[in-house]
């Protein structure tokens, strides 16, 4: 498990880079915050369910991170597609990562990335198992949306968070129930 730690870390700075240079950013723009962040690993088990078209795993959500790097076992992940608002279904590809995008980059790209909303679902015959690996900044370190991306036509959109503000947040909202991290950053007047 510590060696899968290091080298999904590798995967998931290379993608964030990726992310960054898209935004025409300066290339070192807070990869070595990033870098030196956090890395919190959530392994979810899920056993066989006799209904699993009345029950969930993981009700829908976003993740707080800045890019989410997954794991399954089997299918399960669904992602929301604001498209035509389906639930699509991500394939079991074996050996294959599933990379989504989370609250904190959404607010660093001023909202040109969205937060992917993803929920997991049960079956009846098989255990599933995913790992989760969230990258973030550190714990007490905002992010805050890059200054290069707002200007008269682009004002900011959402106030700025740490991995700590978003804790705090849980232990008072229930996500089951709808509230999202994302929603309580945006600027009202701007989303
Ligand atoms: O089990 C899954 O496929 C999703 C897990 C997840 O969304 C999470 O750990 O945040
Ligand atoms: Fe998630």
């Amino acid at each position: 498990m510590g060696r899968y730690c290091q080298e999904v870390k590798k995967v998931g700075l290379e993608v964030m880079k990726a992310i960054i240079e898209s935004l025409e950013l300066n290339p070192s723009y807070i990869t070595k915050e990033i870098e030196d962040g956090m890395q919190v690993m959530a392994v979810n088990c899920y056993p066989p369910c006799p209904q699993p078209e009345i029950a969930l795993g993981l009700p829908p959500h976003s993740d707080y991170s800045c890019l989410t790097v997954l794991y399954q076992s089997c299918q399960g992940l669904q992602i929301m597609d604001f498209e035509d608002n389906t639930w699509k279904a991500i394939p079991h590809i074996p050996g294959a990562l599933q990379v989504h995008v989370g609250d904190h980059f959404e607010v660093l790209s001023n909202g040109l990335y969205k937060s992917v909303v993803h929920r997991a679902t049960l079956n009846r015959d098989r255990t599933r198992i995913s790992l989760t690996s969230l990258f973030s900044l550190g714990m007490d370190d905002k992010m805050e949306t890059a200054t290069e991306l707002v200007d008269d036509q682009n004002p900011k959109k959402y106030r700025e968070s740490s991995f700590r503000d978003f804790l705090d947040f849980l232990s008072t909202n229930d996500f089951s129930e709808g509230n999202n991290f994302i929603d309580s950053l945006k600027i009202k007047n701007y989303n």
